[in-house]
């Protein structure tokens, strides 16, 4: 690719642009704006001096399906293969995942006899709502919420407990809102394929990716791994690929925000920063949606107002440090319906997961709970003002009364991530598809990359990256 191609956002999806652009694309010129001081976006991990490690937003990704391949072949291509700690499917951690209903933590079966009885806090055995999506209708609109789909699917009450705990385990979001078409676009497809989900996902077929396959992948595979992550924490990824697009010639600018875009004659951008302007051939946008209606009204109103509409959910996410092995339980976490707690969205039991990431000396439980999502407003108050100290005291009460975890932590880190998981609500894929058929009509040199649009998954946001680079390069 000749000229230059300017990069906006440093998070995973920006970094992950400027790796394919000087690896793929070969572009002559590659010049990455970050407007903070630091790249990698949510990609955050503490690291302290004992040796413990705190993650902040992602912590763990899965090596299954495409996209999951296509991360780990990053991955293994930045040199990170010895550094990756993973988790087998036989692991606690992998088979056991609990909510925490009518004040009481009920593990989720993970076996076929689970299915079949009934077990708390479920009123019959899962099987038979498995049945009623043999029998459903196929559904008849263009969009339906997932809480919809999945009542008329497989019955309310999996959706109230089950789908509504999942989807604030994924989106920290609000089942009743998020669409179903946009957030499990498979389970959209199965549908209309086969009218039924199961029947649907069963008859899917494996895509053959041989050129995604790596070393990794075929650890993964052999070893059946359910998730990973990295030693140092998941912003080792981040920094390897700072490290590797930095020595490929990639002008990075941190502190930099951009600030307006403007068209040139020639169909350039005129993009403007804090310290004058630069021009680029092509730009990528990968600053979340709302951040880029601010740079395109009024050049591209439409565009802008299209962007403006698409939500944001913020999360407060605090990570929290016991003396000792203190868990009464083993496993990921636990997950709170909405209508159980609305503020208290879940506990990762981290030190479970990877205990590589506990401090070295002596032993130790490392919990991260999770607060607000799309009821932070209405539960928690105004992200901006709203006190740590009193978030603080609503994480401890969560793991005294959920989990028996008394006393007090010996660390404990409150983040309050604004704007941090974008919400795909229905209508999501028509604002979508909005935007990308504008920029075709106008000919605009711009990718649109990042959470905001296609996948809010880290495997997502990677594959998705990529793509857009490639395409554009005719890779
Ligand atoms: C608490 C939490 C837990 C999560 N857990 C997981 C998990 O376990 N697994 C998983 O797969 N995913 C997880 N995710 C999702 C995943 O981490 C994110 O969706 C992903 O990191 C988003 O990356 P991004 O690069 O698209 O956006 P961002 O990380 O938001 O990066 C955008 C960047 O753009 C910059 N920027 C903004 N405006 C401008 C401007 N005007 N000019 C220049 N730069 C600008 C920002 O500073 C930022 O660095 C989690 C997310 C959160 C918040
Ligand atoms: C309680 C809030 C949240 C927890 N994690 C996230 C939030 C908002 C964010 C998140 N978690 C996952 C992803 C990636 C999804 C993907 O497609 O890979 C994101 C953005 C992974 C995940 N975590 C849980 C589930 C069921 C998933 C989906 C993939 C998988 O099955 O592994 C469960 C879970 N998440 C949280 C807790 C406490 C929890 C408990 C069981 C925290």
């Amino acid at each position: 690719m000749q000229r230059t191609a300017v990069v906006a956002g440093g998070g995973i999806s920006g970094l992950t642009a400027c790796y394919h652009l000087v690896k793929d694309a070969k572009a002559s010129k590659v010049i990455l704006l970050e407007s903070s001081s630091r790249l990698g976006g949510w990609m955050r991990s503490t690291r302290t001096e004992d040796g413990a490690v705190f993650e902040h937003g992602p912590r763990g990704m899965r090596p299954a399906g495409v996209v999951g391949k296509n991360a780990l072949c990053m991955v293994s291509e930045l040199g990170l293969g010895s550094d990756l700690i993973a988790i087998p499917r036989s692991h606690p951690a992998a088979k056991n995942r609990y909510l925490y209903v009518n004040k009481t933590l009920h593990k989720l079966p993970s076996s076929l006899g689970g299915v079949l009885r009934t077990i708390p806090p479920f009123s019959s055995p899962l099987f038979l709502c498995g049945l009623r999506d043999f029998t459903a209708p196929r559904g008849s609109q263009d969009d339906e919420s997932v809480h919809d789909f999945f009542s008329r699917r497989f019955g309310k009450e999996l959706a109230d407990i089950v789908i509504d705990s999942l989807c604030r385990g994924v989106f920290a979001g609000d089942c009743r809102q998020l669409s179903l078409r946009s957030c499990f676009p498979f389970l959209h497809e199965a549908e209309t394929r086969k009218r039924s989900v199961i029947l649907g996902m069963a008859t899917s077929g494996a895509v053959k990716t041989p050129e995604l396959d790596s070393a990794l992948s075929k650890r993964a595979k052999d070893e059946r791994w359910s998730q990973w992550s990295l030693r140092e924490g998941m912003q080792m990824l981040s920094e390897a690929l700072e490290d590797y697009i930095k020595q490929r010639g990639v002008e990075i600018h941190k502190d930099t925000p951009v600030e307006a875009l403007e068209r040139t004659p020639n169909n350039s951008w005129k993009v403007k920063l804090p310290s004058g302007s630069i021009t680029a051939d092509h730009m990528f946008s990968a600053v979340p949606g709302a951040a880029l209606s601010r740079l395109l009204d009024p050049i591209a109103k439409p565009m802008a107002d299209t962007l403006r509409q698409l939500n944001t959910a913020n999360v407060a996410v605090v990570n929290l440090e016991y003396d000792g092995e203190v868990l009464p339980v083993s496993g990921f976490g636990h997950l709170i319906p909405s209508f159980e707690d609305k503020a208290v969205l879940g506990i990762v039991y981290d030190s479970l997961t990877y205990p590589e990431h506990n401090r070295k000396g002596s032993p130790s439980t490392r919990l991260t709970v999770m607060l607000g999502g799309a009821w932070f407003e209405s539960s928690l108050g105004d992200p901006t003002s709203v006190s740590a100290e009193e978030i603080l005291s609503l994480a401890t009460a969560a793991a005294a009364a959920q989990l028996e975890v008394k006393g007090k932590p010996s660390r404990a880190i409150v983040s309050i991530n604004k704007s941090c998981i974008p919400q795909y609500t229905l209508g999501h894929w028509k604002h979508i598809e909005n935007l990308f058929s504008y920029i075709k009509q106008h000919n605009l040199p711009l990718s649109l990359i990042g959470a905001s649009y296609q996948g809010v998954s880290v495997n997502d946001c990677i594959y998705n990256a990529k793509k857009s680079v490639q395409s554009l390069a005719g890779c």
